[in-house]
């Protein structure tokens, strides 16, 4: 079939962009971009002998591909930037994207967006795409690496770059003018410092209540009784520790909820800041939350394989044969009964305030609440999760 005049003539010409840097970011960057339907120029120190580019990608010296395209991406270490300053010139006027990254916060003085801007006073410096890795580039972003953060001083060259994104199929957050630069690129940087704080206080449980367990079981036993069960450290004794820090987490999940709630509440007004240890405390909520599920998961785990080990067995066993020996039966013993049923009952109910907590918090639920209801209804409920988490404990 072949095409009419008009739609022809309507195809248009696809649109050409500068990438400077044939490294991984630069290739990956290269290859959605001739996807996405655009042409693509490398600007490179070595146009014959870079490595290998996307197929259709044409490679020429850094000025004779700056002159070709009105927008260019960086895709070059901060450290090597100084070869820009003589292209100052043919950069002039176009819109420049800096994609770099840093390996530590606070290394230079200035963002690495910043200091560009500062080496081409005439081209429009738009920070973007660093949050996005050479690897998700290639293999098409998947919802969690979707998001592009941008910043810039020219209205219209953020407009461009937002459009080339919306191309890709990324969406893009606009974070204002280029000051912002330094947060955005401290963005990969901060995937790990939320967990920093319950991690560390996991690991410091952890480690307390498993040398204090080792002490009273283990090394007392042995030093008292003389009897060897050294062997129960790597189940029984690991078993213990696990619902004891999933516990304290949990209800550490939940108090500053309460305090917050209660602060609120006695203040009447929610439009004020929290203190900040509160504010730290809240912000690390979700991470206690699932530090506490895993170690719930696995307690889970340890506690179905204990029966089968090979000590209770020979417990269960040896406890069976002296029985029948002795033609003796044991009497059920009622009070044991009562106490791991009230055991279980507590569990059902604490964790009918934790779908509560998840109910109260679905918004169709929390906005048909006044603020002041929602509060209380949320201190009182986390006040109780705090409350059988800690039951629990004892
Ligand atoms: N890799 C990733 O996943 C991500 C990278 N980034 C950022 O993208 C940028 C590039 O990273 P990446 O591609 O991984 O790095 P690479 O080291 O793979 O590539 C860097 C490229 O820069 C060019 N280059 C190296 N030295 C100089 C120099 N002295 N003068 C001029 N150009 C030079 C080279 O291209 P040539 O030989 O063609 O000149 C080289 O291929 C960095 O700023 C990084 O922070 C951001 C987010 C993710
Ligand atoms: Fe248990």
């Amino acid at each position: 079939m072949s095409l009419s005049p008009l739609s022809a003539a309507a195809a248009p010409q696809q649109e050409l962009l500068c990438i400077f840097g044939t490294g991984d970011f630069g290739r990956s960057l290269g290859l959605r971009l001739l996807q996405a339907g655009y042409r693509v120029v490398y600007g490179s120190r070595r146009p014959h002998s870079c490595g290998p580019v996307p197929q259709g990608a044409q490679v020429l010296s850094h000025a004779e591909a700056a002159q070709l395209a009105s927008l260019v991406f960086l895709c070059v270490h901060r450290e090597n930037y100084d070869f820009l300053e003589a292209l100052a010139h043919q950069l002039s006027g176009k819109v420049l994207v800096d994609v770099s990254n840093n390996l530590k916060k606070n290394i230079y003085p200035e963002a690495n967006a910043e200091y560009l801007q500062k080496l081409i006073p005439r081209g429009h410096v738009v920070k973007g795409f660093n949050t996005l890795s050479a690897w998700a580039l290639q293999n098409g972003p998947s919802d969690a690496s979707r998001q592009v953060y941008m910043c810039g001083n020219s209205v219209e060259a953020k407009q461009a770059v937002a459009e080339v994104a919306t191309k890709l199929g990324l969406s893009v957050l606009d974070r204002g003018s280029l000051t912002a630069a330094r947060e955005v690129e401290d963005f990969p940087l901060e995937l790990f410092p939320e967990w920093r704080l319950p991690l560390g206080l996991t690991l410091g449980l952890t480690a307390s209540f498993y040398i204090y367990l080792l002490l009273r079981d283990v090394v007392y036993t042995y030093v008292v009784e003389g009897k060897d069960i050294s062997f129960r450290m790597m189940v029984s004794l690991a078993n213990k520790v696990f619902p004891i820090v999933s516990l304290i987490l949990l209800a550490l999940c939940y108090l500053p909820g309460v305090i917050a709630a209660f602060l609120q509440l006695y203040r009447g007004t929610k439009y004020k800041r929290f203190p900040d240890w509160l504010d730290r405390w809240m912000l690390c909520r979700k991470h206690l939350g699932l530090l506490a599920l895993g170690f719930a998961c696995l307690h889970v785990l340890y506690t179905l394989i204990i029966p089968i080990r090979y000590y209770v067995r020979f417990r269960i066993a040896e406890n069976t044969i002296s029985k029948i020996k002795e033609n003796q039966t044991s009497v059920f013993n009622t009070a044991v009964a009562w106490h791991s049923d009230s055991y279980l009952a507590v569990g059902i109910l604490g964790f009918g305030f934790y779908v509560l907590l998840g109910i109260t918090s679905l918004p169709s639920v929390s906005n048909a609440l006044s603020w002041r209801e929602f509060s209380f209804v949320q201190c009182v409920l986390k006040w109780k999760a705090v409350k059988v988490s800690v039951h629990f404990l004892l």
